[in-house]
């Protein structure tokens, strides 16, 4: 009789508890359905508000649900978006899919406004970076992460650097004559490679200090950097990262290398600075012992004092542990060669198809030189050449458009227009910077003079001073120079809150070794290589020592 009551019970609270389970079950069921409806319901309010606030920017119609993606891909986009300013004015949308949108701006006043609104970079370029060198803070999309560390690398790079009379020191430069001698023992030199070659010296003994010069994997690393370089857009533009590719893994691994060596060279970086401080500063001994070229005896330097700083907060992640360790110094050296380098090709190419203004640069940096007992380059002094670094720089071809978003809030603009949260902002900065109407007919043509002012009339842009009595000598003394960044379409750096930290320091190193180079040389075409419409590395140059 008590084993039926037990097993009475039993059924009874097996029935319960299965009853309870199910309610349970139910119950979670219920949860996660109302919770999947109200996301859903959220993105679909989300997808109206940004179809009706961008219903009201002008724009060519879209029938097509999955938007104008077929016309972004056209072969020049840079074209498309020329045609549709014409037709639509400085401020125009396409819809690249059902969920994205783009908005061009033109008007340098809607662009500085823009730029300084719009903290955020775009997902994709901080991808491009994250699957290259890790997790860092620089080049990162939201602008709450990156401030910090963009805020110190710009007060590192302008205060301390800038501080001394030559952004990069005279070693330096040496080094990057000696490697020129010896490519030109040998014939000529592609245009490209050896812009690539000074930049890479100038940014790596920017970080690394005077040791990179000796490193004797610097060569290796250079070439690692650009085969990174060639492949980094194509990774991130995945919507999904492509485990499954052996090509990803192939690229993975010199991700990989470079973050080896990028430590190794830092952590030397921070032995050499510790030792340096320990060894008297006033003996030899320290610098010899450490292998320090060039500075022996020296003080520890600001820069020296900037890479240490730089190099700790690097190792140590700046504090935040989901930081890769030197994801920062991988992304500088990234980044500013290849920019660096672009410009320095710009200059070359211009240099030598206008030969008059070499000749002018050249007497101009001799004049500067004989009126000054120091033995560094007095850069301020050489208005000509600063002109042409940023008259280079304008007609720069790499980087045709600046990119931002604005992730969290909507962005109004003076003119009244609206622009939703999370659309892509693109600045056609290339064709801002050929634009007549903020340059003058001559747009399209290289006239570094359109920097220069005469002297005590602010007003006063020097027009084509090519054939004038004025031009032909040095120039100091009776103009000025103007801030390149007064006209709101000089965007080469990009401008706002994110605008690029290293404009000051790139103008004054690549100046400081152009008063070198062309001190000793000058630029040519090579006569017969020449201007090779084929060739993907710009044109083949020759250096002609000069007779001093
Ligand atoms: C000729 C050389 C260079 C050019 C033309 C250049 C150009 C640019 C441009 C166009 C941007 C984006 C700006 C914007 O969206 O408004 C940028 C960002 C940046 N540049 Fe450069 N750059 C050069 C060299 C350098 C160097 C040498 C450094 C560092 C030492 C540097 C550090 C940065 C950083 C950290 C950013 C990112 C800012 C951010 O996302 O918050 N750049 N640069």
């Amino acid at each position: 009789m008590n084993s039926i009551l037990n097993s009475l019970n039993d059924f009874i609270s097996s029935k319960s508890m299965r009853e309870y389970a199910k309610k349970e079950w139910n119950a979670i069921l219920w949860v996660a359905l109302i919770t999947i409806t109200v996301l859903l319901l959220e993105k679909v309010f989300k997808l109206f508000r940004l179809w009706s606030k961008a219903r009201k920017i002008p724009g060519p119609p879209c029938n097509f649900f999955f938007g104008h993606g077929n016309l972004s891909s056209r072969e020049n986009f840079i074209d498309l978006l020329s045609e549709s300013h014409d037709k639509y004015g400085s401020v125009f949308k396409l819809w690249l899919g059902p969920t994205q949108l783009l908005v061009s701006i033109k008007d340098p006043t809607l662009i500085k406004e823009m730029l300084l609104k719009a903290e955020d970079k775009l997902p994709f370029i901080g991808k491009a970076f994250r699957l290259a060198f890790g997790r860092s803070s620089l080049f990162f999309c939201s602008y709450d992460q990156a401030q910090k560390r963009r805020e110190s690398l710009a007060l590192e790079l302008n205060n301390k650097m800038l501080g001394k009379a030559n952004a990069i020191p005279k070693n330096v430069v040496d080094c990057i004559m000696e490697r020129v001698d010896a490519i030109m023992s040998k014939g000529s030199v592609e245009c490209k490679l050896v812009s690539q070659h000074m930049a890479f010296t100038i940014l790596g003994t920017m970080l690394f200090g005077d040791m990179f010069l000796a490193w004797s994997k610097a060569t290796f690393y250079e070439e690692l950097l650009m085969m990174i370089a060639k492949d980094a857009s194509f990774w991130a533009s995945y919507r999904v990262t492509p485990f499954w590719k052996r090509g990803f893994w192939r690229y993975q691994s010199l991700c990989t290398k470079l973050k080896c060596l990028t430590l190794d060279i830092a952590q030397q970086c921070g032995k050499n600075y510790r030792l340096f401080c320990h060894t008297d500063q006033n003996s030899h001994i320290g610098t010899e012992k450490v292998g320090i070229k060039g500075v022996s005896g020296a003080p520890p330097s600001s820069s020296v004092e900037m890479q240490h700083k730089f190099f700790s907060q690097e190792l140590d992640g700046h504090g935040n542990a989901r930081e890769e360790p030197c994801g920062n110094i991988m992304g500088v050296m990234f980044h500013g060669c290849i920019a660096t380098a672009s410009l320095i090709g710009s200059i070359l190419e211009k240099l030598i198809t206008d030969v008059e203004i070499q000749d002018k640069i050249y007497s101009e940096i001799m004049k500067v030189k004989k009126g000054s007992v120091k033995e560094d380059q007095n850069i301020q002094k050489m208005l000509l050449l600063l002109a042409t670094i940023y008259e280079s720089a304008r007609l720069l071809p790499a980087g045709p458009l600046l990119q931002r978003c604005s992730l969290k809030d909507d962005l109004i603009l003076k003119n009244g227009v609206v622009i939703p949260a999370g659309a892509v902002l693109v600045v056609p900065a290339q064709l801002l910077q050929m634009d007549d109407s903020s340059w003058g007919s001559d747009a399209s043509k290289f006239n570094p003079y359109r920097f220069l002012s005469k002297a005590g009339k602010d007003s006063d842009l020097v027009q084509d001073t090519s054939h004038t009595e004025e031009a032909v000598g040095p120039i100091q003394g009776s103009f000025i120079l103007n801030d390149p960044n007064d006209n709101a379409a000089f965007l080469p750096f990009g401008s706002g809150m994110r605008a690029c930290v290293g404009q000051k320091f790139v103008i004054h190193g690549v100046a400081t070794l152009f008063a070198s180079l062309l001190e000793c040389y000058e630029v040519r075409l090579h006569p017969q290589l020449g201007n090779d419409p084929k060739s993907t590395t710009g044109p083949e140059i020759v250096f002609v020592r000069r007779n001093v």
